[in-house]
């Protein structure tokens, strides 16, 4: 359990993190979302006893992290994956982890089988990749065996096998029990990791919500129908109360609907459906909503090509 309590911490007029309150449970992923700059890494930081707050505490376990009788095996992080020694060989770079810190060469060889780099173990870590380094990073956060574990954007610079075998990790990690709190700023990869979500900007607080709710509660699903009517569709959708709009040709993108009741009407109305889906973007959307006001850095955007209108689509 890790425990936030009015959290704070300024550099100068800047508060990166801002009177944050939170609770993280074992047993479950916890996402740490926020658009860049929002005070992800700071609050890790500091929850890892490596940053002091300005005012408001964290407690790990009930205690703060330096009061930790056996910090490794209380809590294993992943914060910066190129932060080893570059000259040491991964097993030599665990090794001193584990001798200082009274952990057997046993585990060292159990975590580097756990991560694949079992067979680069000798290799020195410069030579290694991002995936590799992140690997090692892993290692590293998991060799005392914790209960809890950090990991700020442990997929960043992976490729999609290393994204799928890092969710994997995370979700078997919760499942033995371990409190697994994990930051991005991609909302799309913590779709199907984390059970619940806690997100920020400019250091605030501006959701703390299971994913399910974080979804239902999101400005409203969108459903994608591909339909060869799709005038008669979207007629008979807008007449249920949905709004509607068009995308690629055949394609109806419908709101204030479930994709059960969408294919009700269909099939009362003897309207032929090819496909029907949830849209992914409708989570984005509302996680970028919710962050809009809170992003620090804005890229331009291009033209907005598919603008939803009420009614029928024409
Ligand atoms: N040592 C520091 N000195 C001054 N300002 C800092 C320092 N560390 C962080 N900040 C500022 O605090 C704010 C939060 O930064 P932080 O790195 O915690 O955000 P983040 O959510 O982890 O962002 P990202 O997703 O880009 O990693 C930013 O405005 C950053 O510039």
């Amino acid at each position: 359990m890790i425990e936030a309590r009015g959290l704070t911490k300024r550099y100068g007029a800047t508060a990166a993190v801002d009177d944050l309150s939170f609770t993280i449970r074992p047993g479950m992923v916890t996402g740490f979302l926020g658009p860049n700059g929002a005070g992800k890494t700071t609050t890790m930081r500091m929850i890892l006893g490596l940053d002091y707050p300005t005012a408001g505490m964290v407690t790990v376990n009930g205690k703060p992290y330096a009061k930790l009788a056996s910090p490794m095996r209380e809590v294993g992080a992943l914060l910066d994956a190129r932060a080893v020694h570059g000259g040491r060989s991964a097993r030599n770079h665990l090794l001193c982890l584990a001798r200082t810190n009274h952990i057997s060469r046993r585990r060292v060889d159990a975590v580097l089988d756990l991560v694949g780099l079992a067979n680069v173990a000798g290799k020195r870590s410069r030579g290694f990749s991002l995936g590799m380094s992140q690997r090692l990073g892993i290692a590293a956060a998991l060799l005392g065996d914790p209960e809890i574990l950090i990991f700020d954007e442990p997929v960043n610079g992976l490729d999609p096998e290393g994204i799928v075998w890092i969710r994997t990790l995370m979700r078997s990690l919760a499942a033995e029990g371990r409190t697994v709190f994990v930051s991005s700023h991609l909302i799309s990869e913590m779709e199907n990791t984390a059970d619940h979500l806690i997100v920020v900007g400019r250091g605030r607080l501006l959701a703390d919500s299971g994913m399910a709710e974080f979804i239902a509660g999101s400005s409203g699903q969108v459903v994608l129908a591909r339909t060869p009517q799709p005038d008669a569709l979207g007629r008979a959708l807008n007449a249920a109360g949905a709004t509607t709009s068009t995308g690629e040709p055949g394609i109806v993108q419908v709101r204030g609907l479930t994709e059960d009741v969408v294919a009700d009407i269909a099939f009362a109305n003897g309207i032929r459906l090819n496909h029907l889906a949830p849209a992914r973007v409708s989570l984005e959307q509302a996680f970028m909503e919710l962050t809009a006001d809170s992003v620090d850095y804005h890229g331009q955007s291009p033209v907005d090509t598919q603008p939803a209108h009420n009614g029928s689509e024409a």
